[in-house]
This record gives structure tokens, C-alpha cells and sequence, in this order.
């Protein structure tokens, strides 16, 4: 079966010379609901921006269901790629939530009562349809990071990429958010530093640390390894041993 998403062998130096990349292997199938870890600086970002086209692999190469990450597919694979970035404000930019959810839709020629319809099919999978005609700058920050979901799951896209989606968020929104993800019927990629964020939305996990992928497996067995999360400088929160949780993806 074809990878939703296949990296192989990505390499990848910015511009002043600093190399953040050095050959990943990763390879997302359908369905499948995958954390990305790793320390600051490790690379999360860099091969993040590479999955729309962002950036440009120095060396090896992306695809998103077979189809290449390059220039001449960059529309294409943006429809196929939802990023959902750490800051919402970085993706809300019209005066009504209607016209942001439906914004991407438009650009891709969607119009009329279809695309009326697909902007309140999204809002209501992140629970928002009640704000369609609010200013997203009068949101809560909460409210805005569903609405970017939002934005996002209205291309339809085959792959939803989120940064860091609980940060900043209260106990009850940072649930809310994870009930919402769980219920979405699309493959995830999330990078995060909570680890039991990872542990209740991710069965398979992906330690990425100085631009390499040093460990892929169970997010559990992952989470478990004393030495490997130590070496890559991964520490869970005081008092949270994934050993005393209830498994939830057993
Ligand atoms: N525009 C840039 N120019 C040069 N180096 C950069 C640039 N952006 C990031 N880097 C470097 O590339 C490396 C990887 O950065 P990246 O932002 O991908 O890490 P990250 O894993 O997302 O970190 P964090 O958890 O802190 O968000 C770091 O050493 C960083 O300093």
C-alpha cells in the first residue's frame, strides 16, 4: 500500500549553512495517528515545513500518496496537506470565521451552497458551527486554534499535520481537542513535547533528534525506554508513568 506520506532519505541545510536535516526515513500510512518528538532543535519544524512544499529537500524526497513534493504539485499537495500551525493567528486572517474556513475552498473554485455546506461540515467537526459569523480575532485562543482545525479540514485533505496543537490550552480544551482528533477520520501527524498528549491520541510514536530519526515504534514502548527518552532529552511530567495509565491503544 502506497504511504500517505513517504520521506526518504530527507536531507536539508538552511540557507546560512546550519544543517537541521540529515537523511529521514518516515513513512505515514492511512488512518494512521503518529507523534512526532524530540528535543528543541532536533529538526520537528524543519521536516514539518517540508510536507506542503515550504521548503525544498537539499537531498532525498517527499510524497504525499505518491505525488512528489515539488513545485509543479505545490496546490495539489496543499490540498493533500493540512497544517495546522502553533499559532493559530498565523492562519486566521479574515473578518468572519465563515470566510476563513472557507477561503481555501474558494481558492480551489468551491463556491455557492457546496461551499456554504463545507464550511459548516468542518466547523461542526471541531464544534464551532455556532461562530461561523464571529471575528476569529474575538475568539478565545482555544477557539481560534478549532477554528484553524477548522480551516484545515475544509480542503479535505488526506493528511492533517498539527504542531504543538494542546499548547496553551486549558485542561478542558486541551480534552476537547484530543475527543475532536480522536473522532476525525484522517491520518495525523502531531508534533509535541506533551508526552501524554502522545500516549492518548498517538498508538506510534517518532523521536526525532539532530535532524535524525533515532527512534519509531509504540508510542508506549517509546515512552518507556528510560535511556533512549534520557539520551534525547525527553522527560515526561512529575508523577506520569505511562506503566500505572490505563493502554489506550491495546
Ligand atoms: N531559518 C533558519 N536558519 C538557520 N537555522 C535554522 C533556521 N530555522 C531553524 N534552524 C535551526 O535548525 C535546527 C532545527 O530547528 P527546528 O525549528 O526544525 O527544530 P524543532 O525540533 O522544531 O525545535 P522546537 O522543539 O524548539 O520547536 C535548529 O538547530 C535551529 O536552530
Amino acid at each position: 500500500m502506497t504511504p500517505v506520506l513517504d520521506v526518504r532519505g530527507l536531507a536539508y541545510a538552511y540557507p546560512d549553512g546550519h544543517q537541521a536535516l540529515f537523511g529521514v526515513d518516515l513513512h505515514v500510512h492511512q488512518g494512521e495517528r503518529v507523534a512526532l518528538l524530540g528535543p528543541n532543535g532536533a529538526g520537528k519544524t524543519t521536516l514539518v515545513l517540508h510536507l506542503n512544499g515550504i521548503l525544498t529537500a537539499g537531498a532525498g524526497s517527499v510524497a504525499v500518496s505518491g505525488l512528489p513534493v515539488e513545485k509543479a504539485n505545490l496546490a495539489e499537495i496543499r490540498r493533500r496537506v493540512g497544517v495546522v500551525f502553533q499559532d493559530p493567528d498565523d492562519q486566521l486572517f479574515m473578518g468572519t470565521v465563515r470566510a476563513d474556513v472557507g477561503f481555501g475552498p474558494a481558492n480551489l473554485g468551491i463556491k455557492g451552497d457546496e461551499l456554504d455546506a463545507r464550511v459548516m461540515r468542518a466547523l461542526e467537526r471541531v464544534g464551532m458551527e455556532e461562530y461561523v459569523d464571529r471575528p476569529p480575532h474575538h475568539l478565545s485562543f482555544g477557539q481560534r486554534r478549532r477554528v484553524a482545525v477548522a480551516t484545515v479540514l475544509a480542503m479535505e485533505p488526506e493528511i492533517l499535520v498539527l504542531d504543538e496543537p494542546s499548547s496553551n490550552l486549558d485542561p478542558a480544551s486541551r480534552r476537547e481537542l484530543a475527543d475532536i482528533l480522536r473522532s476525525l477520520d484522517v491520518t495525523v501527524l502531531m508534533v509535541t513535547h506533551d508526552l501524554p498528549y502522545a500516549l492518548e491520541l498517538c498508538p506510534r510514536s517518532v523521536i526525532l533528534s539532530g535532524g535524525t530519526v533515532v527512534a519509531d515504534g509504540s508510542t508506549y514502548d517509546v515512552l518507556t525506554d528510560d535511556a533512549l527518552m534520557k539520551e534525547h532529552r525527553l522527560e515526561l511530567p512529575f508523577g506520569f508513568d505511562p506503566r500505572t495509565m490505563a493502554r489506550p491503544h491495546d
